[in-house]
């Protein structure tokens, strides 16, 4: 695969400007504020322009108005063309000490300090025209309202235990529920749709991303959602969740599940499937995911069944019948039928299902169904099912 130039190309219009008369239209005289900023780098540039915003003050170009064009050095030590969108006054500065909300042709806007604008590029004409053709269906007033609400991003970055994503950020140290389970440096929280339903809306656009098939809910009221955390002293983590619908005709015992793509692979995803069946014994109910499920999902639901089943059996002495089975496990019986069917251990026999357990079949079918992972220990599990809580 090629490689993609990701430079930022200067635009036509973003030149500044030279007045006949021989000055620059930040009113300096043609040489003194260049026509071309100078190729300066990160450090030329700031001590240049802390000399030129002293000269500049009294000029009254600082300020920079918003709609200035002029040159900002981006983090790739480079400048590139940018517009001031927005500014903000600095709290310990002096009268003309802001920072500017920059647009950048081919990168994320941002703010970006004084010191990285190249004052000497500056185009003091304020372009006040409508410029996005993909808004023409507006008129200019609701455009300009369109542009006053969306125009700065106000959050840069999330941060997810190690990584740090840029545009959103989240400064809550755990979510916004009760904490339900902790085991060492794991804890579950239960958050409850209807008092936090930005929270609950955010976990489903997560989710959103990395599953096609699932509708997008919009009306997060009717869901708890169980966050698990990787936590350390800088606050709990979210490595996945689940969510759970407070009441299900269907049993439905989990809704969406999602382990973060950083975070798979490590016994998550069987943890978090293993919890929402253990509260469902606690509920004493059996319960089902909500289907269709995802390739993934259904190896991993495959995998847990495979496994909590077989073992059972294997400890088992005598007769058992699935109903039996599904009261010890909180597994619904049409998934325990469809799991020993899959791995040809159910037979019909004299009208009943009989299920056929070979100890050495069993080993065999519980080695290729892989680990456990991650044990949910039931003590430490303190939690009260929804509907009591009414
Ligand atoms: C009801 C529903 O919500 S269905 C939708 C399910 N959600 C999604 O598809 C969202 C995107 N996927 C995910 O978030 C995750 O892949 C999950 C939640 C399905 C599984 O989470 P993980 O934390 O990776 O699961 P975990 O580490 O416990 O592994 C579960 C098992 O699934 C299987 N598995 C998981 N990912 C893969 C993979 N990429 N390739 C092959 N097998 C896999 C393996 O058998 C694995 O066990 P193993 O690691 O012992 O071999």
């Amino acid at each position: 695969m090629g490689s993609i130039d990701t430079t930022p190309r200067a635009e036509s219009g973003s030149d500044p400007i030279s007045t006949p008369n021989g000055t620059t239209a930040n009113g300096l005289p043609d040489g003194e504020g260049s026509v071309h900023p100078p190729a300066a780098d990160a450090t030329g540039a700031s001590t240049e322009n802390e000399s030129l915003r002293k000269r500049m003050k009294g000029s009254g170009v600082l300020p920079l108005e918003t709609g200035t064009r002029v040159m900002c050095r981006w983090r790739d030590g480079k400048h590139h063309p940018v517009k001031v969108i927005e500014r903000r006054k600095l709290t310990r500065g002096g009268v003309n000490d802001y920072e500017y909300y920059v647009h950048y042709t081919e990168i994320l806007d941002e703010w970006v300090k004084l010191e990285q604008l190249d004052l000497n590029s500056v185009e003091t004409v304020v372009d006040e025209k409508v410029e996005d053709k993909g808004h023409e269906e507006l008129d200019a007033a609701s455009l300009r309202e369109h542009e006053e609400f969306t125009k700065v991003k106000n959050i840069a970055t999330i941060e997810l235990g190690r990584y740090e994503i840029e545009t959103c950020k989240c400064d809550l140290k755990h979510p916004p529920g009760d904490e339900i389970y902790r085991s060492g440096t794991l804890s579950m929280f239960e958050v409850d749709g209807k008092k936090n339903k930005v929270y609950g809306q955010n976990l489903c656009y997560l989710a959103k991303l990395f599953l096609d098939h699932k509708t997008l809910y919009y009306d997060v009221d009717l869901f708890l959602f169980y966050v698990l955390c990787e936590c350390d002293e800088r606050g709990c983590h979210m490595v996945g969740y689940f969510s759970k619908e407070k009441h299900s005709e269907e049993s439905y015992n989990l809704a969406c599940i999602l382990t973060l793509p950083p975070y798979q692979r490590k016994g998550y995803g069987k943890f978090l499937i293993a919890f929402s069946y253990e509260l469902s014994k606690k509920e004493g109910k059996v319960g089902t995911p909500e289907i269709p499920l995802s390739d993934l999902g259904m190896l991993s639901y495959r995998g847990y069944w495979t496994r909590v089943l077989l073992d059972i059996l294997k400890k088992h002495k005598g007769n058992i019948s699935i109903k039996e089975l599904s009261d010890m496990t909180a597994i619904k019986a049409e998934d325990i039928l469809s799991t020993l069917q899959g791995l040809e251990l159910i037979q019909y026999r004299k009208g009943q299902h009989v299920i056929c357990a070979d100890p050495k079949v069993l080993d065999r079918h519980l080695k290729a169904a892989g680990r456990g992972g991650l044990e949910v220990d039931v003590c430490k599990l303190i939690w009260t099912p929804y509907k009591e809580q009414n």
